[in-house]
């Protein structure tokens, strides 16, 4: 894991060995209570979140960002005045390298590009140009595909990449909803932590898994955005690895901030339900791979007091995967499988395409961003 100021010339690699850049998106996070509102301001003049005319954006952007000043302030306060994305990134980035470090025919280096605050694109691509990157891969650390995440992060890149000369071949990697190292790393640690509350709880309470994923404003989904398939897959896929015949569970979406309506069932209305079945609950963040404001405050503290308020008989929380083993002996496959280019990694199916702006590339996650190549379509 390479700072992302260099500030001595780095050695030439061996002759054998290719210079690999994975590049780790993220959203990012405030540092320190200041930054709260220039990070707001950054989240919501972004277009891809706020889907309104251009000209209007900038100062509706900003008023929205005033009004959510507050809130955010108070929840990053119970965090210490700050998020802890960035170090948790970080450590997930140094996991991936030297697990990556181990192949021999690449010399690979994690950076950190986060959407919205620091360090952020230009900062990092300029890092990877001065490291000497012979080949870029972008590598989201959310598992499904959204316009309002890594779409907006890889657009981010691209301009970056271009201000900064950053010619090396680059290759985007969309999603990894239903990757299947993935699905059985995240059950893993789903059952681990079922298995602890099933052992805590009186066996006469009935246990629900509340899959709780980032919501989205309807309109997003509506325009083709495929997170909420995807969050779907990706539950489907972790249940079937659970080995739990007739788990009682829920897909649900938390974290709404603006006033639309989002995508339901909201993780809210299913502890109302939990509270009137009489169900305990197991809530597991399925669209987060590190642990942030909305799982430490909105899941652990706000979520659990509401619980306790409605009387749910039982409230537990899986982890994010952090730099969990499993999860990053995932990430490295990926990188494995993106770097020869001859895998489906998209299981985006049917009529319906990815509408990542790298392409139509139903059924494959791939484009070389800077020569317009093509990942293999396998037959
Ligand atoms: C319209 C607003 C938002 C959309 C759409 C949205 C989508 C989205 N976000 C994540 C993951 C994260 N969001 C985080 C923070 C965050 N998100 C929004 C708003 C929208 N997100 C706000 C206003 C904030 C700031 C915190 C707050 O005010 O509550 C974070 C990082 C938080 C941290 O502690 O570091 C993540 C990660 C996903 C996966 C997603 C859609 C798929
Ligand atoms: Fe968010
Ligand atoms: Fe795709």
């Amino acid at each position: 894991m390479q700072s992302n100021a260099p500030t001595v010339p780095f050695p030439a690699a061996p002759a054998s060995r290719k210079r690999l850049a994975v590049v780790l998106l993220n959203l990012g996070g405030p540092d320190k209570p200041e930054s709260i509102r220039p990070f707001l301001v950054n989240l919501f003049t972004d277009p891809a979140i706020l889907r309104v005319p251009g000209f209007i954006r900038p100062l509706l952007g900003r008023l929205i960002a005033y009004r959510r000043t507050k809130p955010a302030t108070e929840n990053y306060a119970i965090l210490g005045g700050k998020s802890p994305l960035l170090e948790l990134t970080i450590a997930q980035g140094e996991a991936l390298e030297a697990v990556l470090n181990t192949d021999g025919d690449v010399e690979a280096k994690c950076f950190v590009a986060m959407r919205y605050w620091h360090p952020m694109s230009d900062e990092t691509a300029a890092a990877v140009k001065a490291w000497g990157a012979e080949e870029v891969l972008l590598l989201p650390l959310y598992p499904q595909f959204s316009t309002t995440t890594t779409g907006s992060s890889a657009i981010a890149w691209e301009k970056a990449a271009k201000r900064a000369g950053l010619v090396a071949p680059t290759t985007t990697l969309c999603c990894f909803h239903s990757f299947p190292d993935f699905s059985a790393a995240t059950a893993r640690q789903v059952r681990e932590a079922w298995d602890k509350a099933r052992a805590e709880l009186d066996p006469a309470i009935p246990l629900r898994v509340l899959f709780s994923a980032h919501g989205l404003p309807e309109t997003i989904v509506e325009a083709g955005d495929p997170y909420q398939w995807q969050v779907e897959q990706t539950v489907e896929r972790v249940v079937e690895r659970l080995d739990l015949p007739g788990l009682d569970h829920v897909v649900c979406y938390q974290s709404r901030v603006t006033p639309q309506k989002w995508i339901s069932p909201s993780t809210e209305v299913e502890l109302e339900r939990a509270a009137h079945d009489k169900v305990a609950v197991l809530v597991v963040p399925i669209a987060f791979t590190a642990e942030h404001s909305e799982t430490l405050v909105e899941l652990d503290v706000e979520y659990r007091e509401e619980a306790e308020k409605l009387g749910v008989p039982g409230y537990f929380r899986a982890p994010a995967q952090n730099s969990d083993p499993g999860f990053i002996a995932a990430l490295a496959a990926l990188v494995r499988h993106a770097r020869r280019q001859d895998r489906p990694l998209c299981s985006f199916a049917g009529p319906r395409q990815c509408p990542n702006r790298f392409g139509d590339c139903s059924h494959v996650l791939l484009r070389n961003v800077n020569t317009g190549g093509r990942a293999k379509v396998p037959a």
